[in-house]
């Protein structure tokens, strides 16, 4: 699917911009449906636009929130998504939505994962917004190059739901959508800053295997438009 790249003269401007598209989106999905629903990603790019979107003034009490991808660790550890949205976004007025974490304690990652599909599964398809990430190997979500379920989450008949990913360089064993869960969000973001990024991207873009940059599967197999947000 196409992609349009929407380029930024700072990341606050990013933030305050995308801020206002995502609220807008949600706005929307609420005024047609009554509920919207997000799925956003951790990593250290978002936390700006997550402040600024936390200050919106939309029904966040009809707004669902929940996680991209997931480090299998409780919300209280540093390398928590849930601990980085918790900080970030439901502050503020945002503090009235619901959120869907991932992590959920369970005896392994692969049942927390089989949890994390179930509780999600109410959220409702597709989701309204996904924000995506991505990292200097080419990973969006937790679809890392070489990780141990690389190609399940790739694959596009994968239905959809939470499945775990364990790769070099991930760190703790990971709880991730697939591929099928979040290609076809009503609006799909990939939200990246700075330069060395742009040049992955590049990359990306360029010819090359999906499973060497994951994110290409996003550029070139999503059902929707995705929606490039980048500043320097
Ligand atoms: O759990 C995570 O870490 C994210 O979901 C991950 O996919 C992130 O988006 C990229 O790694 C980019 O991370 P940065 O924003 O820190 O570069």
């Amino acid at each position: 699917m196409a992609s349009t790249l929407h380029s930024f003269a700072s990341p606050a401007d990013l933030a305050g911009s995308l801020a206002d598209k995502v609220a807008d989106t949600l706005s929307a999905a609420i005024a047609a449906r009554g509920a919207a629903s997000i799925a956003v990603s951790g990593g250290s790019t978002p936390k700006a636009f997550f402040q600024a979107l936390s200050t919106r003034d939309i029904a966040w009490d009809k707004v669902t929130i929940t996680l991209v991808d997931e480090r299998f660790v409780p919300a209280d550890n540093t390398r928590s998504n849930h601990l980085l949205v918790d900080a970030n976004l439901l502050q503020d007025k945002a503090k009235a939505a619901r959120f869907v974490p991932l992590y959920q304690p369970a005896a392994s990652v692969e049942e927390a994962a089989r949890l994390a599909t179930e509780k999600s599964a109410e959220i409702g398809i597709p989701f309204d917004v996904v924000i995506l990430g991505m990292g200097g190997d080419g990973h969006t979500a937790s679809f890392f190059p070489g990780g141990s379920n690389l190609a399940e989450a790739l694959d596009a008949s994968t239905p959809r739901g939470v499945i775990t990913m364990e790769a070099e360089g991930a760190g703790e064993p990971r709880l991730t959508f697939t591929f099928s869960s979040l290609q076809d969000a009503a609006l799909l973001v990939l939200h990246i800053e700075g330069e060395g990024k742009k040049d992955v991207l590049a990359k990306a873009e360029g010819s090359g295997d999906e499973a060497d940059m994951p994110i290409r599967a996003v550029l070139r197999r999503a059902t929707s438009p995705v929606e490039i947000y980048w500043a320097p």
